[in-house]
């Protein structure tokens, strides 16, 4: 609408010449753009009229989120915005290169803690501080962040642990409802206030998984249970059974349709929150069986019929109060639901038991009619309150992760905001010192420290003054006196003092003190603080009973004697009996604000050991409507949180500081590699953890090799953003402020510049990373060639030894059995020429020689001229038969007739005549005739081996006849 018209007006006055109506348009162009401003330091000047008018007209384009320098302004749309806080948005500011290029959300926050435990930035662990006036936002905003999470450090795992992270994200998301049924109430300012401060830690794995989380809780409001303030509610749970409950657990729970309870008051108002199922649900889901939240919802009935329970005034003091008469089956069924005995608890509600003297004997002393209803309302409170802290044990236990799987935190601190009622009392103050603590250490970590730092770093820096609040600390618990310690004394000494009394004493005490005074116009005892906020008045009524919160030990006894199985664990008989506040006691009294100051410590010790992000939550108004600015509620939350002074310091100042070790352990590798640049790399790389730890200044000399090693690196960025006086890179000034500057040893940068920084050394990272990968490879690469060479070698070698290895067999067998063989044949050769010498001496000496050869060798020429004759003649068919022809044939073989050294063997068919002759061994031929292996024995003259002589000799073989 706004643009629409300023739109059209843009467009007809840039057709006109006034100079007037020029003006005009300067004016609406302004408007636009301040609107359009992102973040709150854009805005010039800051004032605080200002930035309520840039937050105005974003409100009315419905624009709910700027940013403020360090922190994030999120405005209440009263209106459900859904585009606003769905997946798919918070995808897109996950995976978004640069954050600060988006537009301000609580997910910029949520994904730059991500991004912060991700890049182990010291301290890595990151907290969430989430204040603002009650409505203003803050649960909505913790449950977001939640479900942001949840959504993604689930989005970039495996299928089988997505299931698992799942499982844990749905049980850490059903806390919330659960908790938010039995910690929130309808108030007057709300009609889901939490009751309750909360800090969530969401505890991520080394891949920044969600293994689980933690709740801590904080003062829980628990006088709620017996009082409510008119037009506010009980806790929602009430409503939820009484509203939500079968007809059969009605009947059990004793919780007919329509019956009337004290202590649930605008029962008829139904709210969205009343939705029993949803929190039965998430107690299941929770590992809260039906038949334990079967027993929680019974005992819960219990202590609304216990609120039902009134007194008469009794005649007189020694006579016990009686119920009234319309109360008393209110107590049966209370008793009944309590599993406790009704006389037991109707004698626990109406006597009070003394111990005293030194015997320490027990008096038993009627109480009166206030007396008795103050007693049945602590019952049912400290009976609230350890329900309470029950179910979050019974929450962590589901949803904790073992610290062995979870390395880093998130956490999420929702707690009660600034709190400013007519009447105030001990629940105001202890929630307004918590706010106190809360902007101190803001205070502390982003106004005092960074104007500290800038100048003892030497840069050029007008100081801002802002609201410290350390005067109001030190009056609220200050040592050795403060409003504490006063309340607390009164408390431990027990001495009956009246409210004045305790006012004097705290005006004597602390009256130097700038931060108090008293309303002397009011009748009753009082001081006020002046709060960061704005002054507050405590009225000091109660405020000592409050702060003892006395549980009358029988009222224990009583829960400890119950037969019901839930009370047993809430009040278990083996606990020890109450601290009674007699003054007898030598041990530290417990009271509310100690116990409420030792958990606040606690908190702010993780607070101070962790990374903190701020969201300051605003109500544009106090009725909880949509499109609806009221600029005084708003003007007056935005100076009560500093906004102005925090934008001051965070358009002048750089919220991010880094010692120059730690700047160049960690971007060092944006440094172009200088070869002329040897030692201070390495020294520094060697010197800087020590000396980080240590908190040793580096030398001067050291200073001067940092110095130059970070100019390197600055000198890699785009000159807007180098600084001005980086360490003498660019000594001239520079017209624009730059968002980089170098201090004496840390250098200071805005964000932009911190995501540049961060982008580039992603990509070097990248870009080494795949170098890294390439060198492998290629390694890979070549010692897998080497490897097979090697093996090709190997195998080649071992074959080739295998096979001379064989060879050299081959031939050692090859070589003995020629040996053998040679041998053999030498000895069969000196056989063989034995026995043929043997045969030729003794048989051819023995064998008639030609009478014309003389010594002729056997056979003689003659008979082997003669022996084709002779063969011719023994196969001829035809001519000579008979004895003629053998003998013929004897005759051409020159054998003699009737020679007993030749064998002539005949068939019988005289028709084939003489078949074989052969020449008898002789003598010891015989002999060697039978051993001699030698096959030519047996061989036909064929063979070639005719020419051997020797043994029988075959003459003539004719194995058949030669076919006519
Ligand atoms: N971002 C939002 N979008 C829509 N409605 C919102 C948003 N933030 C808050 N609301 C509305 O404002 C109401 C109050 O918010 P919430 O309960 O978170 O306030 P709170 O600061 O936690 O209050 P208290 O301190 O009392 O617990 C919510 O019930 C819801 O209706």
């Amino acid at each position: 609408m706004l643009q629409q018209i300023n739109g059209q007006g843009t467009h007809s006055l840039l057709c006109s010449n006034d100079p007037l109506r020029e003006d005009l348009q300067v004016f609406l162009e302004s408007e636009i753009q301040l609107a359009e401003l992102d973040d709150l330091i854009k805005v010039n000047p800051v004032t605080p009229a200002t930035v309520l008018r840039c937050l105005q007209e974003r409100y009315q384009v419905d624009v709910f989120y700027t940013n403020a320098g360090c922190t994030l302004v999120a405005l209440n749309p009263f209106k459900p915005v859904s585009y606003l806080y769905c997946p798919e948005l918070m995808r897109d500011y996950h995976i978004a290169p640069q954050l600060q290029k988006l537009k301000p959300h609580i997910f910029t926050v949520g994904e730059q803690t991500y991004r912060n435990v991700k890049s182990q930035l010291e301290p890595v662990n990151q907290s969430i501080i989430v204040s603002g006036e009650s409505g203003a936002g803050k649960t909505w905003t913790s449950r977001c962040l939640m479900k942001f999470y949840a959504t993604v450090t689930n989005s970039s795992i495996s299928e089988e642990s997505h299931e698992r992270v799942e499982r844990i994200e749905k049980r850490v998301l059903d806390s919330n409802p659960v908790m938010e049924a039995f910690g929130n109430a309808c108030t007057l300012r709300n009609s889901n206030s939490s009751r309750f401060g909360k800090y969530i830690q969401l505890q991520l794995n080394r891949t920044q998984q969600m293994t689980g989380a933690s709740v801590q809780t904080y003062l829980l409001e628990k006088t709620r249970v017996a009082y409510q303030a008119p037009l506010e509610r009980n806790f929602h749970i009430f409503y939820q059974i009484t509203k939500g409950a079968s007809s059969s657990e009605r009947l059990e729970w004793h919780l007919p349709e329509g019956a009337a309870f004290r202590w649930l008051p605008n029962s008829e108002r139904t709210l969205e929150e009343d939705c029993f199922e949803v929190t039965r649900d998430a107690m299941l889901h929770l590992g809260i069986d039906h038949s334990i939240q079967n027993n929680i919802f019974k005992v819960l009935s219990g202590l609304l019929h216990l609120g039902n329970i009134r007194f008469a005034e009794s005649e007189d003091e020694s006579q016990v109060c009686q119920p009234q008469e319309d109360a008393k089956c209110f107590v049966m069924t209370a008793a009944s639901l309590l599993r406790i005995s009704k006389e037991e608890l109707l004698e626990t509600l109406r006597v009070r038991t003394i111990t005293a003297g030194k015997q320490q004997q027990v008096f038993r002393k009627p109480c009166s009619r206030a007396e008795c209803e103050t007693r049945r309302d602590c019952l049912a409170k400290v009976t609230y309150a350890r329900l309470f802290d029950w179910l979050v044990s019974i929450i962590n236990g589901s949803i904790c992760a073992e610290s062995s799987t979870w390395d880093t935190f998130i956490g999420l601190l929702d707690v009660y905001g600034f709190e400013c009622f007519p009447n105030n009392n001990l629940e105001q103050l202890c929630i307004n010192y918590a706010n106190e603590k809360l902007q101190q250490h803001f205070v502390a970590h982003y106004l005092r420290a960074q104007q500290e730092e800038y100048a003892a770093e030497g840069l050029k820096w007008s100081f801002i003054s802002y609201q410290d609040n350390q005067s109001c600390l030190d009056l609220i618990e200050g040592s050795p006196v403060s409003i504490c310690s006063l309340i607390n004394e009164e408390c431990r000494l027990n001495r009956l003092s009246s409210a004045i009394q305790l006012q004097t004493r705290i005006e004597n005490a602390l009256s130097s003190n700038v931060s108090l005074s008293r309303d002397k116009l009011s009748k009753s005892p009082n001081f006020v603080i002046a709060h960061y906020a704005g002054p507050v008045q405590y009225q000091i009524e109660g405020m000592v009973e409050k702060n003892k919160d006395p549980v009358p030990p029988e009222l224990i006894q009583l829960l400890q004697h119950s037969r019901d199985s839930l009370l047993q664990k809430l009040f278990p008989s083996q606990e020890k009996e109450p601290e009674q506040v007699s003054g007898q006691s030598k041990a530290p009294v417990v009271t509310v604000v100690s116990k409420f100051k030792s958990s606040l410590e606690q908190l702010m010790q993780v607070l101070h050991s962790t990374t903190p992000h701020y969201i300051r939550c605003i109500k544009p108004n106090s009725q909880g409507q949509a499109q609806k600015f009221q600029a005084n509620e708003v003007l007056s939350q935005l100076k009560a949180c500093g906004i102005v002074e925090t934008v001051h310091i965070s358009a002048a100042g750089f919220p991010i500081r880094l010692s120059f070790q730690s700047f160049l352990e960690r971007y060092d590798l944006l440094r172009k590699p200088q070869p002329v640049q040897p030692s201070p790399s390495s020294r520094l790389s060697r010197s800087s953890p020590t000396r980080e730890h240590s908190g040793q200044q580096p030398s001067p000399e050291e200073e001067v090799g940092l110095q130059s090693l970070i100019g390197d690196i600055l000198r890699t960025l785009p000159p807007m953003t180098r600084p001005a006086t980086a360490l003498g890179v660019h000594p001239e000034a520079r017209p624009a402020p730059s968002p980089i500057h170098c201090g004496r040893t840390k250098i200071f940068m805005t964000t932009s510049v911190l995501e540049l920084l961060e982008q580039r050394r992603m990509q070097t990272l990248n870009k080494c990373a795949r170098c890294i990968q390439f060198c492998w490879r290629r390694h890979q690469r070549r010692k897998l060639e080497k490897q097979r060479w090697a093996a090709t070698l190997l195998q080649a070698a071992a074959r080739s030894w295998l096979t001379r290895k064989r060879i050299q067999k081959l031939h050692a067998a090859a070589t003995s059995i020629k040996r053998a063989w040679r041998k053999w044949r030498a000895k069969m050769d000196s056989l063989v020429s034995i026995e043929l010498d043997d045969v030729e001496e003794n048989c051819f000496a023995r064998v008639p020689c030609h009478p014309l050869s003389g010594a002729a060798p056997w056979p003689p020429r003659e008979t082997i001229q003669l022996w084709p004759l002779g063969l011719v003649l023994a196969s001829a068919p035809v001519g000579v038969i008979g004895m003629r022809r053998n003998l013929s044939l004897q005759a051409c073989l020159q054998i003699p007739c009737h020679s007993s050294s030749h064998k002539v063997e005949a068939t019988q068919c005289d028709q084939a005549g003489i078949t074989s002759i052969r020449a008898l061994p002789q003598g010891s031929i015989r002999f060697h005739c039978k051993k001699s292996p030698l096959l030519y024995a047996n061989t036909s003259p064929e063979a070639p081996h005719c020419n051997i002589t020797g043994f029988n000799q075959i003459l003539l073989d004719r194995h058949r006849l030669i076919p006519v």
